[in-house]
């Protein structure tokens, strides 16, 4: 039996996760749940899975769950002290990271220091502070379980292999709903339009980066940090099925893939059974239905954003935290209709060219950043509106 804990249990792959839980019962319980402000969801799944601590974002709703709930209720924490409480929770063997942003890297930090394996969603953390992360987990002999479907996918085409037999990694991405679009048509897109992906159900803020391709962007630095390849040997193709999840070339020329119809359950179902693999109610992948599987380089003028987390990850230093922390502001003001959609990647870039402090060696060094960060991206979008 693994005991787990899960951070945004109430977001799509929070829901997820527990989906697998609820079909394996004698395999996994749940110890801690967390949620940011959807407590009627939290309320449901603290009733199906019952665990011993769960944590929202504000005292008040706290305060409202554990009326809601009773004496007989879990114990009910709120804040960053409640993440982090449940992220360490002494019972817990594995914490699955999959809060939403910068949001997720106190927790998942605080998790790895507890000495607790991470199945990590939050891809965010690794871009803001992936030396440290990977630098602690190594100390505290703590392994990261990728659950992003690209990553789960690499960790799977590189079982059984040795590193120093791989070439590149070819990291695959649907190209989101403006595959089609010229970049003059992106000007006018609404934030209806961005959230309408064509192949996976995510949460809002994903959906968006998708659809600039930051997404792509900020997993490329994710791979950096979980496989230990530069950015020269982290390619992208546009891949508009979503069959592929993604590749590894090895130096003789073989590509081995992994493949599979989208759904997020079997790279989380991956992260939290591995070694083994556990059985899932998923439809099969039928390739003679499909018949057509094509690949294509991105154009990196149309989606600057992807042009933007590369030349982060090649900057290093705070790079990386900056263009994470300027991409959420954007990304929240073109959803609350503030900003047009190409002006996610000009903030983004006006912010990278500021003069800023980048010496990143402890986790106050990064959040310094991002909130620097933020500061900036909000006035440059108050200038420019
Ligand atoms: N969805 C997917 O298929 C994939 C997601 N990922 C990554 O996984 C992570 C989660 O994505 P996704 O599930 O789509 O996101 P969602 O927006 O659906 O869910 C986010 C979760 O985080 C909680 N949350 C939001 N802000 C805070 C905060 N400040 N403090 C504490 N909790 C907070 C939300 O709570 P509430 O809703 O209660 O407010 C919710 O539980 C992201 O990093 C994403 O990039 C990676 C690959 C695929
Ligand atoms: C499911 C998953 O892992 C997402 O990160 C997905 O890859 C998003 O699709 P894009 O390829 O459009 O970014
Ligand atoms: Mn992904």
């Amino acid at each position: 039996m693994k005991n787990l804990v899960i951070l945004g249990s109430t977001g799509s792959i929070g829901v997820n996760a527990l989906d697998i839980v609820a079909a394996h019962p004698d395999k996994y319980r749940v110890v801690a749940l967390t949620a940011g402000n959807n407590i009627d969801l939290l309320h449901e799944q603290i009733r199906a899975f019952r665990p011993e601590i769960v944590a929202v974002l504000s005292e008040s709703q706290a305060k409202e769950l554990r009326r809601r709930l009773g004496p007989q209720g879990p114990e009910v924490l709120s804040g960053v002290q409640g993440l982090v409480a449940c992220a360490t929770h002494g019972n817990a063997d594995m914490v699955v990271s999959a809060i939403v942003g910068a949001a997720g890297l106190v927790p998942t930090m605080a998790a790895i220091e507890a000495g607790k394996d991470i199945a990590l969603a939050n891809k965010e953390t690794l871009v803001c502070a992936g030396s440290l992360v990977m630098s602690r987990a190594l100390e505290k002999e703590v392994r990261i379980f990728p659950v992003d479907s690209e990553h789960s996918a690499i960790f799977q085409s590189l079982e059984g292999h040795r590193k120093h037999d791989v070439r590149r990694l070819i990291l695959t991405a649907s190209g989101g709903p403006f595959c089609n679009r010229s970049l003059a048509e992106l000007s006018h897109v609404t934030p209806g339009d961005a959230l309408n992906h064509p192949n996976w159900e995510m949460g809002r803020k994903i959906t968006i980066d998708s659809a600039t391709m930051m997404n792509k962007g900020l997993e490329v630095i994710e791979a950096h940090w979980l496989f230990d390849l530069p950015a020269e040997r982290l390619d992208v193709h546009i891949h508009p099925q979503s069959i592929v999840h993604s590749m590894v070339e090895y130096i003789d020329g073989s590509v081995i893939a992994q493949m599979g119809v989208p759904d997020m359950r079997t790279p989380i179902a991956y992260a939290l059974s591995y070694p083994e693999r556990l059985p899932l109610k998923i439809p099969a992948l039928d390739l003679c239905e499909l018949g057509t599987l094509t690949f294509e380089k991105p154009d990196t003028q149309k989606f600057s954003c992807l042009k933007l987390a590369y030349d982060a990850l090649r900057e290093g230093g705070s790079a990386p935290a900056v263009l994470n922390a300027a991409n959420e502001v954007a990304v929240e003001a073109f959803l609350n209709g503030g900003i047009s959609f190409l002006n996610i990647s000009r903030i983004i870039a006006s912010v990278l060219e500021l003069p800023r402090e980048d010496e990143i060696e402890h986790i106050d060094d990064v959040l310094r950043v991002d909130r620097w960060a933020r500061t900036r991206a909000r006035r440059v979008i108050s200038e420019i509106s």
